[in-house]
């Protein structure tokens, strides 16, 4: 599927210069946003995933479906000050901003695999900072998948060493 018009692009949010992508209306539309789970599921099946991981808020919405269709547990990495229990951090940038990353100790296992989701892939600030914290709790990082990714910025380049899905590239 061709997910182009399901991206309204904000120029200026949420500071000046950023060309935001709005992933919302993809969401809205409910056949679009089940192909693209499917996309990531179909991506994933052969994996044997353990885990889906994703980074809040927006990797929630795309881990959250995945995980429920691979029949696999689902692990939040959240801003600090979120998991209410004993966390491991990591300090990240995103395009707009700096912030702190974190993950519940006991939220992986040593040696189980991990599938990574998140919407959209900027930096890749974030999708490093979240394979640190699967990496230090032992985990495997076997895929990663995002719906969009921004080919302008040089994300990619720090998952040379990874598997990636992307659906959509600006
Ligand atoms: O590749 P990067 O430069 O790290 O940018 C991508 C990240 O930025 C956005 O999250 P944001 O931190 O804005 O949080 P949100 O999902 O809570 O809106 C987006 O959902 C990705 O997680
Ligand atoms: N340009 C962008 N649009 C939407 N989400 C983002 N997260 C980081 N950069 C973004």
């Amino acid at each position: 599927m061709d997910y182009n018009q399901y991206i309204e692009i904000v120029k200026d949010y949420p500071k000046e210069g950023i060309s935001f992508k709005d992933i919302t209306p993809l969401m809205n539309d409910g056949k679009a946003f089940k192909s693209a789970v499917d996309e990531i599921v179909e991506f994933a099946k052969e994996k044997k995933i353990d885990i889906v991981v994703g980074p809040e808020a927006r990797g929630f919405i795309v881990g959250c479906p995945v995980s429920y269709a691979l029949e696999v547990g689902f692990a939040p990495v959240r801003k600090e000050g979120k998991l209410p229990r004993e966390v491991i951090k990591v300090d990240y940038g995103l395009e707009y901003g700096q912030n702190v990353l974190t993950i519940h100790k006991d939220a992986i296992k040593p040696g189980q695999r991990v599938l990574i989701t998140d919407d959209l892939l900027a930096t890749g600030g974030t999708i490093e900072a979240t394979i640190k914290l699967v990496e230090q709790l032992g985990g495997i990082v076997v895929g990663c998948a995002f719906l969009v990714e921004l080919g302008y910025l040089d994300g990619m380049e720090k998952l040379k060493d990874y598997d990636v899905l992307t659906l959509l590239s600006y």
